[in-house]
């Protein structure tokens, strides 16, 4: 049995550079009439979870009017003087709040590019915006993030039935009515590039890392691409592949605590977002994830105990101390949480 230390922390430090392109298919998986095909779906998300552990999804069930207008709220939200934004500071120890410029990813060393506001359901005293503020906004987002939570649980029913699992194994450890509830949806603003410096085109939107979570949902705008997968977690070959935001596909990848609860065969896939070149768009990125953490209490165990059982608290507080040491150093100690 392998210890429960993070080997996936050490494989992040070493993966910073710049590597080099190729092309590589990313599959894509039609979720239309679930019920009946249902293990049909399963191998095709198994297929493409083990190889590569990227994937898009359509006929996926979210309407594309809820997305475009989750997207506009956002807009909204990051349009707003930045002292109404500071009023809800990301708590330390959790996914909730909005944070600039604040994650520093092992992989680069230096905070990404970006702003970000985060949705934890049960965790969000405080830090919703006013209504007048941001109209709509707590209602609408909060319908969004369980239209995401549904489709992630039909993905995970899927990977359930592969494991032989129960087939609402997941669902039941991601369960919005506990307060031990930690999935999360996040808002990200990268911000416009049109009158940056020549040294902030060498900083990352997002620096190279894996997810921590379960699996991730990834909205994106069409012309807003950057997305760059490196399958394999092999650090070494350095090779990336662009990942094309296509209006109607849902992008998926497989997070760490997966990878873990799989025994390593549900594959966890490195991923960054660069920055364009001074011939492409400059203008600013939106991108929406939902991530899918299981509850506070899920103790994350494989069916061949490959590792130990670790608490999805725990887990997931391993990887927050090594992505928000900053936030954490100026504010208090982690209260028991999640991170991303
Ligand atoms: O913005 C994106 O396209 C990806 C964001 C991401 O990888 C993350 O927040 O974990
Ligand atoms: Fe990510």
């Amino acid at each position: 049995m392998v210890p429960t230390g993070l080997s996936e922390l050490e494989t992040e430090r070493h993966i910073g550079g710049m590597g080099t392109n190729i092309a590589r298919q990313i599959p894509r998986i039609d979720l239309s009439s679930f019920e009946e095909r249902k293990y049909q779906i399963a191998d095709e998300l198994w297929s493409a979870a083990t190889e590569i552990g990227f994937f898009q999804v359509y006929n996926h069930g979210i309407p594309q009017n809820d997305i475009d207008r989750a997207f506009s709220l956002a807009t909204a939200f990051f349009a707003l003087p930045k002292d109404a934004k500071a009023r809800l500071p990301l708590k330390p120890g959790t996914n909730a709040g909005w944070e600039f410029q604040e994650q520093v990813r092992p992989s680069t060393g230096t905070p990404d590019h970006k702003e970000s506001f985060q949705i934890t359901l049960p965790r969000m005293t405080a830090l919703w915006p006013t209504q007048q503020d941001a109209p709509d906004f707590r209602e609408f987002l909060s319908h969004f993030e369980h239209q995401n939570w549904l489709l992630g649980m039909k993905i995970l029913s899927c990977f359930a039935i592969k494991l032989g699992f129960d087939e609402k194994f997941f669902t039941e450890l991601h369960d919005p009515s506990s307060p031990d509830y930690q999935c999360t949806l996040r808002l990200i603003h990268y911000m416009s590039m049109e009158n940056a410096l020549p040294e902030d085109f060498k900083r990352w939107r997002a620096g190279a890392h894996s997810d921590f979570d379960c699996l991730t949902l990834l909205h994106q705008r069409t012309g807003e691409g950057g997305l760059q997968v490196c399958p394999g977690k092999d650090a070494k070959s350095g090779a990336w592949t662009d990942v094309e935001p296509v209006s109607g596909y849902v992008t998926c990848n497989i997070g760490d605590m997966l990878m873990r609860w799989s025994d390593d065969k549900l594959l966890s896939t490195l991923h960054r977002v660069r920055m364009p070149q001074p011939d492409e768009y400059l203008g600013e990125r939106l991108s929406i994830p939902f991530f899918c953490q299981a509850n506070r209490d899920a103790i994350i165990q494989g069916p061949e105990k490959k590792y130990a059982p670790i608490s999805a608290q725990n887990y997931l507080l391993e990887r927050l101390k090594a992505n928000f040491a900053a936030t954490e150093a100026k504010g208090s100690p982690p209260e028991t949480g999640a991170a991303l």
